[in-house]
């Protein structure tokens, strides 16, 4: 606003300046020297008061406090867990963090100290903001959020000041949940490239976390949609040391998200949820709540007493053509060859039994369209080379899948085969697990004509693993599809179900 106003008066003190030369009329006949040379030295003092109004950093800190004053205003409106729909497992994660700022003598008397620093990571609009305001919600603290790009600007010195102010507010407001967005835009890693500025900012949110523990119930919540990027100091015991993933939802979750944007919401009798949760496939809770309220609009354009089908498959159409990542749209079709993939891939591991499997799905996860979790049960220094090739068929399994049932290959398992080609590689350059004999094949200390001889190793290796895995899945077959189809209603199946689902085939 300052800097406006400056802008303004420069210019009509130059327009006169410039006027005065030109004699334009009676109005500037008094028009002496002294008058110009007192309108230059004028417009020369507002250009000097523009240029610091530009710079001055306490300006600008004023003005992003103001900003943040604002959003607390508008987070005035308390959230609860009751709110944040689906993410049951993290709910329960995060209850201990709240009993203890609810109770924070019960933890002091014993010593204990609490993990401060929770870093939520995932994809975005997946409610991890929501989430971290119903954790004040829940325990009545107060809320400050922030978001890293705040922080980040040209002058060195000012995004740190801003992190000092920052904590000094909340030591101020305790009990109280910082909560900071786009963590990635201040803790990207520092070898990276050279930036002092976002260096001295980072270095300052390191030392105000590693300070912190003598506050008073304050807990830092971090949010990424890239935790990988993340400087590893950030993420050391004592600072962000708590991870946790918050991904798509699946179908169960759409629904219940649904519900909670839903309520309170006049529906047409014959609109159903589940279903509406089931078109929805591969969509956050941010394109959910996006769905109801634009068809909330239609309804209102249309006269509507309440909101029906036909608003909800126009407001589908309308969320999904504005998707940037489109793979996130997926046909029945694909989503079929996805299931059928994903639990290729799961009966061979666990047949093989390489590794106890925690989880599967066919929700999109990042650049991938579906995924098998293991759960490695022991922690591993040496593989065999029966356990490499048994990892080697688990991986070929989802394309062993798609053409046993579709007679058909896709694209979706370009990743698969990368990293098969990688282990076959090792197996043979590197553990010397080949007919071409207990050797490396490393930094070229080799004969060219070895070349050739590799290239046929590893080709053996994977055309047997393929073979193994094509026919795990053929002896097994009612296996395959009763996972595929469970795959296709629930979305997400744990490894308890796996063995249900296999007990009872
Ligand atoms: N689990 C959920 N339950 C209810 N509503 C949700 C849920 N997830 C997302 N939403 C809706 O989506 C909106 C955006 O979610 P939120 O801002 O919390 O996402 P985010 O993960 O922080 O996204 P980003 O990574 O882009 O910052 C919320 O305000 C809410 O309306
Ligand atoms: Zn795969």
């Amino acid at each position: 606003m300052k800097k406006n106003l400056l802008i303004v008066l420069f210019m009509i003190f130059s327009v006169i300046l410039v006027s005065t030369f030109f004699d334009l009329g009676k109005v500037y006949q008094y028009s002496s020297i002294k008058l110009k040379v007192f309108l230059i030295f004028l417009d020369i003092a507002l250009i000097f008061f523009i240029r610091k109004a530009q710079k001055k950093p306490e300006l600008m800190l004023v003005s992003s406090l103001r900003q943040e004053e604002k959003k607390e205003d508008s987070s005035k409106t308390k959230v609860y867990f009751d709110d944040v729909a689906g993410l049951e497992e993290v709910k329960e994660d995060l209850q201990e963090i709240i009993d203890f700022m609810k109770n924070p003598e019960k933890y002091n008397k014993m010593g204990a100290k609490i993990p401060r620093g929770i870093m939520f990571y995932g994809p975005p609009g997946t409610g991890k903001t929501l989430l971290a305001s119903a954790i004040s919600g829940e325990t009545n603290s107060n809320f400050i959020y922030a978001s890293g790009s705040e922080f980040v600007e040209k002058y060195v010195g000012v995004g740190a000041s801003r992190i000092r102010s920052l904590f000094e507010k909340a030591k101020k407001q305790a009990p109280c949940v910082i909560f900071i967005d786009e963590m990635d835009a201040i803790g990207v890693s520092r070898s990276s490239d050279n930036n002092s500025e976002r260096d001295q900012t980072l270095n300052q949110l390191l030392i105000e976390l590693d300070g912190f523990n003598r506050y008073d119930n304050i807990v830092v919540i971090g949010a990424t949609n890239r935790i990988e990027l993340l400087d590893e100091a950030l993420l050391r015991p004592g600072r962000f040391d708590r991870h946790i993933y918050i991904g798509n939802p699946n179908v169960r979750s759409r629904e219940e998200i649904l519900k909670v944007h839903l309520k309170n919401k006049p529906l047409d009798q014959d609109v159903n949820i589940k279903q509406l949760a089931r078109k929805t496939h591969g969509m956050s809770g941010a394109h959910l709540a996006n769905i109801v309220n634009e068809a909330a609009i239609f309804a209102v354009r249309e006269n509507h007493s309440s909101i029906g089908n036909e608003e909800f498959n126009k407001a589908i159409e309308r969320v999904m053509a504005g998707l940037k990542n489109k793979s996130a749209v997926i046909t029945e079709k694909e989503k079929k060859i996805i299931a059928y993939h994903e639990a290729g891939h799961a009966l061979v591991g666990r047949i093989l039994n390489n590794d106890l499997i925690e989880k599967i799905s066919i929700v999109p996860h990042g650049q991938a369209l579906g995924f098998v979790l293991n759960a490695s049960n022991e922690d591993r220094f040496l593989m065999t080379k029966k356990e490499l090739c048994e990892k080697i068929q688990q991986l070929l399994a989802g394309r062993a899948s798609e053409e046993i049932i579709f007679n058909e290959i896709s694209t979706g398992a370009q990743n698969d085969l990368a990293k098969a080609t990688e282990m076959a590689n090792e197996m043979v350059c590197e553990y010397g697990m080949s007919t071409l004999g207990n050797r490396t094949f490393n930094h070229k200390k080799y004969s060219s004509g070895y070349e050739n001889l590799i290239n046929k190793e590893i080709n053996l290796i994977i055309e047997s693993a393929y073979k193994n895995a094509k026919k795990i899945l053929q002896d097994n077959l009612e296996f395959l599809h009763a996972i595929a189809n469970k795959l296709l209603t629930k979305e997400t199946i744990s490894g308890q179900e796996l063995e249900k689902i296999l007990k009872a085939s």
